[in-house]
């Protein structure tokens, strides 16, 4: 039985087959603001994408990722709480069955309808696969969705949404630049941790935006149902 978010293989269930899952570093958190220190010497975030990057679109059967091109230094997120230089390697979105809930990371105990993760490899190490087994190896910027206005960029990957119905499957994805999905500001929150999703490693520096972006509820109404079928599928 593969792991997923169902009673019989969810979270609850996935030390079983990942014992890290019980690790000191484990992801995702209540983010509690009164309690965050303030460290004067953290830089704000330089976040550089080449929409050329851009790749293509799958349904792994836990969400949709779109995963891009990374044997140059064309998308990097550089500064922050990091050093050296991080390449963008994918993003994916996180989401529940209903607006009051859907995001791992939880702001005081607030749920989000949503969270986009931007997920970097430190290129320190040779390889993606090298990298997400240091502690210092991946880096993923979170961004809180929470339903209001209407996201024209998130339109986009809604749309390219409907032809990767069935797990698996994958269709190519060019030319969209993932910053536009980011906040006008990049106050952050950040903490070590871990994957939140099996194998649960804790090479994950945490780099959860403040201010959330919007989305509208016919936008989220169609990532549930679309995740309604990725749910379909996870049954399989
Ligand atoms: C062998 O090492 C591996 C390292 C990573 C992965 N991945 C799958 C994970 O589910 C996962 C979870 C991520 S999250 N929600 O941003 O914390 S990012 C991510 S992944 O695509 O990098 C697979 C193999
Ligand atoms: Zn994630």
């Amino acid at each position: 039985m593969s792991w997923g978010y169902a009673e019989d293989n969810g979270p609850a269930k996935w030390v079983a087959n990942f014992p890290i899952a019980d690790g000191p570093r484990q992801s995702p958190i209540d983010i509690v603001p009164g309690e965050a220190s303030y460290d004067a010497g953290l830089k704000p975030l330089s976040i550089k994408y080449d929409p050329s990057t851009c790749l293509d679109i799958l349904n792994n059967g836990h969400s949709f990722q779109v995963t891009f091109v990374d044997d140059n230094d064309s998308s990097t997120l550089t500064d922050g709480p990091i050093s050296g230089t991080y390449r963008l390697k994918q993003f994916h979105f996180h989401w529940g069955a209903a607006d009051d809930r859907g995001s791992e990371h939880t702001v005081a105990g607030t749920k989000y309808a949503a969270e986009l993760h931007l997920v970097h490899w430190n290129t320190a190490y040779p390889s993606f696969g090298e990298a997400a087994s240091k502690p210092d190896g991946l880096a993923v910027v979170g961004v809180f969705l929470q339903v209001g206005a209407e996201n024209a960029s998130l339109q986009r990957l809604l749309d390219a949404f409907d032809s990767i119905k069935t797990k698996g499957s994958q269709t190519s994805f060019a030319n969209f630049d993932p910053s536009t999905m980011l906040p006008g500001c990049l106050d952050y929150w950040t903490y070590d941790g871990s994957l939140t999703t099996p194998p649960l490693l804790e090479s994950v520096t945490w780099i959860v935006c403040k201010e959330p972006v919007s989305v509208s509820p016919e936008q989220v109404g169609l990532q549930r149902e679309c995740s309604d079928r990725l749910c379909a599928h996870r049954l399989e």
